[in-house]
């Protein structure tokens, strides 16, 4: 649980590697009544034209990753960190207080009858571990991840290999897992998953807002 200006939440943290259905299964969380903070997202916004970690960015990695919007380039960023972990780190340095503080902000005033935080590196970093009462990991064979990501951005082959390689393994993450989704089936076989983690989450979030 998380205390907030609202009182206390109950978190749920979701997480699974590049492609393995993050977004499809809080989508429907979300649909269900769940309040959702996505730190992708809040990436996103952080980079937008006029995003907060604009400036830093420039400064560290030259005006080749800001687009004349004034957003970041994605495509040069991605080739540029998943080539260079070093790159990757300073990438992260600037980036993840920023994720950290924002997140934490919308968790604070977030509705929903109890809290997703999706975060991609919630395993790698360690470091959202202990707002999570629960940890929800999306799974399916590294096989299927390739294709998804492939068939969504037409990424190379190399890169997907570099972004799989910098993140941890599917075992790893699993250890770390209080409950599994299985996403190597259709849309409907997800969708009836996260319906009865659902039901699940919310008895759950009741009984220790009663306790
Ligand atoms: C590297 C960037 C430019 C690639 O942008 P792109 O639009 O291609 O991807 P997007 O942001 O939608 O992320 C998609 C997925 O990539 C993977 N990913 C993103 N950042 C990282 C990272 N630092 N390390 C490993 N995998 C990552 C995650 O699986 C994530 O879900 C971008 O992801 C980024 O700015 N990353 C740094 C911030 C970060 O670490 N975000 C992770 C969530 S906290
Ligand atoms: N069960 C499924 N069947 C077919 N396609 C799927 C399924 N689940 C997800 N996808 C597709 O796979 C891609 C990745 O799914 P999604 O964006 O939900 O994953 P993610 O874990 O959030 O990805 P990322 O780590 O890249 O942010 C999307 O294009 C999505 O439409």
């Amino acid at each position: 649980m998380i205390s907030t200006a609202n009182g206390p939440r109950w978190v749920l943290a979701l997480t699974g590697g590049i492609g393995s259905g993050k977004s499809a299964v809080a989508e429907r969380l979300a649909a269900l009544g769940a309040g959702v903070v996505d730190t992708d997202r809040v990436a996103h916004a952080l980079t937008a034209p006029g995003g907060a970690a604009m400036p830093a960015l420039a400064a560290v990695f030259g005006p080749e990753i800001v687009q004349a919007d004034g957003a970041m380039d994605r495509a040069a960023m991605r080739a540029r960190v998943f080539a260079d972990p070093q790159a990757r780190q300073q990438l992260e340095a600037i980036l993840h207080p920023m994720i950290r503080a924002q997140t934490e902000a919308e968790l604070a005033t977030c509705p929903g009858d109890y809290l997703v935080l999706v975060v991609p590196l919630l395993v790698e970093t360690g470091t959202y571990l202990p707002l999570a009462d629960r940890v929800l990991v999306v799974d399916c064979p590294v096989e299927t991840q390739r294709q998804r990501v492939r068939a969504r951005n037409g990424l190379p082959e190399a890169q997907i290999d570099a972004i799989l390689a910098s993140q941890a393994s599917r075992e790893a993450r699993l250890t770390h897992a209080d409950d599994i989704i299985d996403n190597s089936g259709d849309f409907a076989a997800l969708g009836l998953q996260v319906d009865v983690k659902h039901s699940y989450y919310l008895g759950l979030a009741h009984q220790a807002l009663a306790d």
